[in-house]
């Protein structure tokens, strides 16, 4: 039975960033929706929106501040009826959504691991006495940091592309990147990159996963989003924000944490550490697949108890 779109008078309107990644995440989303309902492409159209996150480039983001940096422009335009649909990565993504907005659809999560990426060599431990490597994330500099304090962090930002050619320019001997990044954007092949196990490099709440945000009142494009969510990535996700939430993690502080299904039951893994890696403190529980997020919450409560206050400060 073919499915009838809701309404398809005028196209699907699809919000995103212009970075190369959040394209690929967007016509990945296009084509989905396309292939559901079967309808051609030009059923919907994509519309890049420029956001603070990209305007600035000159800083490091920790330093920019305030939330949302990379989708407060684009949830404008959604609550304005310029868009109908968001996409993101929800790794990026605050715990709250504006008044109005409600961040529900997830496509299939990907490969959620982060990668090592290095010209020369295979993996960490490879990495000579004091070498150098570049990342913009507090989280994976605290954990790297936290296994080898020998080396020399600096900053990296800019997209995927930028950071590879800073590679090239030997600016640092390595890199990290995720995994869903890099196989989303087809380089998986084509860089010199390694996923790094779970159990090495936790990875940030809700990696590899994109969601696809709406006005709450549009039942128009809730009933459309339907056929491409996937529940088991929504489970897993609500385990791995409530742990963020509980723990009132902005992109400001090194939080992990990643949620696996097996057999009716989730099981959650999570870590906070100190900004300077001199501290890692973890936890891990098992619960029924529905009793996710009581498990997150439980779980980034424990922890920041354990943490006491000033444990984030640099
Ligand atoms: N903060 C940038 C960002 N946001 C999402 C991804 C990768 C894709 C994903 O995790 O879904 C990346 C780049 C990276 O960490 O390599």
């Amino acid at each position: 039975m073919t499915r009838e779109l809701p309404s398809p008078a005028k196209p699907l309107r699809i919000g995103t960033r212009g970075s190369p990644l959040a394209l690929a995440q967007a016509n990945e989303t296009r084509a989905l929706l396309a292939q559901a309902w079967d309808l051609p492409y030009e059923a919907f159209e994509v519309v890049i929106i420029r956001t603070t996150g990209d305007r600035v480039i000159d800083r490091p983001l920790s330093q920019i501040g305030g939330k949302g940096l990379f989708t407060k422009e684009i949830e404008e335009q959604l609550l304005s009826g310029d868009i109908d649909i968001a996409v993101h990565s929800m790794k990026d993504m605050p715990v709250e959504q504006p008044g109005g907005l409600v961040l529900d659809g997830y496509l299939t999560r990907e490969d959620p691991r982060d990668a090592f990426v290095s010209l020369n060599h295979a993996a960490i431990p490879d990495l000579a006495q004091g070498a150098t490597v570049g990342t913009s994330s507090l989280r994976r500099k605290a954990q790297i940091l936290a296994r080898r304090p020998d080396l020399n962090v600096v900053e990296f930002r800019g997209n995927v592309q930028t950071r590879l050619q800073k590679l090239e320019d030997r600016v640092a001997e390595a890199t990290f990147l995720a995994m869903a990044g890099l196989s989303r954007l087809g380089m998986i092949d084509s860089v010199p990159a390694r996923a790094i196990g779970t159990e090495e490099m936790l990875p940030a709440i809700a990696q590899g996963a994109i969601g696809i945000e709406r006005r709450g009142d549009d039942s128009r494009v809730a009933a459309l989003l339907e056929p491409i969510h996937h529940e088991e990535t929504a489970q897993r996700l609500a385990a791995e924000r409530a742990f963020l939430a509980a723990l009132d993690g902005s992109c400001q502080t090194p939080i992990a944490g990643l949620a696996e299904l097996s057999g009716g039951t989730l099981r959650l893994r999570g870590e906070i550490l100190r900004p300077d890696g001199s501290e890692v403190l973890d936890d891990a529980g098992d619960c029924a697949v529905a009793d996710g997020a009581a498990l997150g919450h439980e779980m980034g409560k424990r922890l920041l108890g354990r943490a006491g206050p000033g444990f984030f400060a640099e």
